[in-house]
């Protein structure tokens, strides 16, 4: 049985003249890895602020457990911040004891190191951190009150490839731990990690919702099969108006084997073959028309 723990509801909010949010609605279940997903602008933060209690909407609302937001609210939930300063001159570990110093309830200090693998750089100075240590501990931070849901507003951005599957480890720990985890994000391979449920934005609406493998069930049919341009006779990619990417040659079909039975039988080398299936990134593009990182 699930359990909502947020609805939101017909959700706006205008500054000025831009609608930052236009009348968005969505469910977040217990235990749910939940990805609010969209370009620069589209409106993630601006949602997740006003479901922080932090800004105030302009219409419709949040509600936890069927009661709008209350004041203490802020020691159920947990918040990693996209730019948080953090104190010069305090080591890791002073830094945790100042937090853990504004809660009632925490989680101990061997808990957070464990759960945000801090072991390595306890005792080092803030400024010397690397940006994903700096991410880990931010993450402790938004844990330290052990709060039931975790919001996460872009977390890996700016990290390396290797930090950021790091990281994705540590949420993966927090979701066994049966939290709820609401986070934002651009990374759509991200997404595809770690979200049970996605809200797909663009200019304040949401465009698409469900779980990754639905949406990209419901969208793609289509495989795609990558093979370098030198191996296959113009005549062939003419005949079956496959597509020229460069140096490479595209063939989309819903058929993988009988087209690689093709290939062999026109005695097209298969080396260096890539197939690739529809990612949330080419659903975002069908979607919009656009890409995610234009
Ligand atoms: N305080 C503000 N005053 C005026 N406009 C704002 C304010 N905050 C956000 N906006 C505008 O609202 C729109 C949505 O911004 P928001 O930061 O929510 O998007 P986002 O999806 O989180 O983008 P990003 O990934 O860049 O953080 C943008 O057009 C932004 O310029």
């Amino acid at each position: 049985m699930t359990t909502t723990v947020i609805e939101v509801k017909e959700l706006t909010k205008i500054y000025n003249d831009v609608n930052a949010v236009d009348g968005i609605d969505f469910t977040i279940e217990k235990g749910q890895c939940f990805g609010l997903l969209g370009p620069n602008g589209a409106g993630k933060t601006t949602t997740i602020e006003i479901m922080e209690g932090i800004i105030q909407p302009s219409s419709g609302f949040v509600e936890y457990y069927g009661k709008p937001i209350h004041a203490d609210i802020s020691q159920q939930i947990g918040i990693q911040f996209q730019n948080t300063a953090l104190q010069d001159f305090l080591t890791v570990k002073e830094t945790l004891d100042l937090f853990t110093a504004f809660y009632q309830h925490t989680l101990s200090h061997e808990q957070l190191i464990e759960l945000c693998d801090l072991g390595d750089f306890l005792d080092r100075d803030n400024r010397l951190l690397s940006g994903g240590q700096r991410q880990r501990l931010l993450l402790a931070l938004a844990l330290i009150n052990d709060p039931e849901i975790v919001f996460l507003d872009e977390p890996t951005t700016g990290l390396d490839p290797q930090a950021r599957r790091n990281f994705w480890k540590l949420i993966k720990n927090i979701k066994a731990r049966n939290k709820t985890v609401v986070l934002t994000t651009h990374y759509m391979d991200e997404a595809e990690q770690l979200c049970d449920e996605v809200v797909i934005m663009d200019k304040g609406k949401i465009i698409e919702s469900g779980t990754p493998h639905h949406l990209l069930d419901k969208h793609f049919s289509d495989v795609f099969i990558y093979l370098p341009l030198v191996q296959v006779k113009a005549d062939l990619i003419e005949k079956h108006q496959w597509q020229v990417i460069g140096e490479r040659v595209e063939i989309t079909t819903t058929q993988v084997e009988s087209t690689l039975a093709l290939l062999m039988q026109e005695q097209v080398s298969l080396e260096g073959l890539h197939v690739k299936s529809a990612n949330l990134d080419d659903l975002f593009l069908k979607l919009t028309g656009h890409s995610l990182r234009e």
